[in-house]
């Protein structure tokens, strides 16, 4: 089958659109590494991505609850002190419960999501030669066609790992986009208009939440240096035959500080609350905002990094946009002596996100990888 050919295009933007027989200019090495590129070139069938039976999808991508908690960011921002107290209040709840809520009023016009999500569709349904000429080497930044094929978890979905940089941004989008300079200008000058913004969101997010457990407001976004992993990603997941035997991105949680998600109308994504997997229902209007792992152990445990995970479908593909949060890659990371006291005393060990990153990938993903960080692991 050929690379992308499940994807609709007749959402896309209406830029112009890129010559899909385009020349490269460097040899691109086309043997696949991840699942997904193996599909497409016939390598591997939807049965080799079965899951088995306790991890298939118990609820379909339709199925949704609507209970996660909603949380107005204007209200925070701007409104009357006890309308900002009861978000702020709401907000620190949903984070040390769900680990996950919904966010609305943030003020990224919906527009520039789309349209960062149109240029993202426009890459995904590029020939897999021009997607490859940007292949993550190591699962990191690129174009990660899937899991790597060595991994016993095959997921079915295709990745694009951008690196929140002008200069790494410039570099992937002038690479698969030699020729096409107008369309190149336009994906940079989208990213960057978007990357911007939810920066400045997750900052917010993270300095009300270190407020609200009594820290110094800066305590945790102060380590952000140009050593940080803030990342955007795009997911494309192909419609699949046979979605009730696969999944999109199997539970985990996310690595860094937060994750702020878009998705698209189709939904899939869950969050495991209580045990049980809970289908977040998509709209325009809001993102969904998850704790991630370092942000977990670094507040001693008090926020709560929530397993997640994207089911697929036999109809329609799907997309989702997040921009992940991080701190400082290399500095070793330990919890503030305030958020440690005699009924909560000092859980996780010091780490650093590199260590916890190459933890996560060596084991493929596992689902509660934070506890590896703790200082008794079996507690
Ligand atoms: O596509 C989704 O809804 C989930 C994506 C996700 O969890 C991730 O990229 O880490
Ligand atoms: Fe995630």
């Amino acid at each position: 089958m050929a690379a992308g050919a499940a994807v609709t295009q007749s959402e896309d933007s209406g830029h112009d659109k890129p010559n899909a027989q385009i020349q490269l200019e460097k040899p691109v090495d086309t043997s696949p590494l991840y699942t997904m590129q193996a599909f497409f070139d016939g390598k591997m069938k939807v049965e080799d991505f079965a899951r088995s039976e306790q991890e298939r999808p118990s609820v379909p991508h339709y199925v949704f609850d609507d209970t996660l908690p909603v949380i107005d960011i204007a209200a925070i921002k701007e409104r009357s002190s006890e309308e900002r107290e009861a978000n702020v209040a709401k907000m620190l709840m949903a984070a040390r419960s769900w680990g996950f809520f919904r966010i609305i009023n943030h003020d990224v016009p919906v527009e520039l999501v789309k349209q960062v999500e149109a240029n993202g569709k426009q890459f995904f349904a590029l020939p897999m030669e021009r997607k490859l000429s940007v292949r993550a080497p190591d699962f990191v930044f690129g174009y990660t066609g899937g899991s790597p094929i060595k991994w016993k978890s095959k997921w079915w979905l295709e990745g694009l790992m951008i690196k929140v940089t002008d200069e790494a941004l410039d570099d992937m989008v002038n690479q698969v986009y030699p020729h096409e300079k107008e369309f190149a200008a336009q994906f940079k000058k989208d990213l960057k208009s978007f990357f911007g913004p939810m920066h400045e969101l997750s900052r917010f997010i993270v300095e009300e939440l270190t407020e609200g457990l009594g820290l110094e407001r800066d305590t945790y976004t102060r380590l952000e240096t140009p050593n940080s992993n803030c990342t955007g990603r795009m997911n494309h997941y192909p419609v699949c035959s046979d979605p009730d035997s696969v999944l999109g991105i199997p539970g985990h949680a996310d690595t860094q500080m937060l994750a702020i998600l878009y998705q698209d109308d189709v939904g899939g994504l869950q969050v495991l609350k209580d045990g049980e997997w809970v289908g977040i229902r998509p709209d325009d209007n809001s993102f969904i905002v998850n704790i991630g792992d370092t942000f977990q152990a670094i507040t001693n445990g008090i926020l709560h990094s929530a397993s997640h995970r994207a089911v697929v479908n036999s109809k329609k593909d799907r997309y989702s946009t997040v921009y992940f949060y991080g701190i400082d890659n290399s500095i070793t990371l330990t919890v503030p002596p305030g958020l440690i006291t005699e009924d909560r005393p000092l859980k996780y060990r010091p780490f650093t996100i590199m260590e916890h990153r190459k933890y996560i990938v060596d084991n493929e993903v596992p689902l509660d990888a934070v506890r590896h960080l703790q200082i008794n692991p079996e507690a």
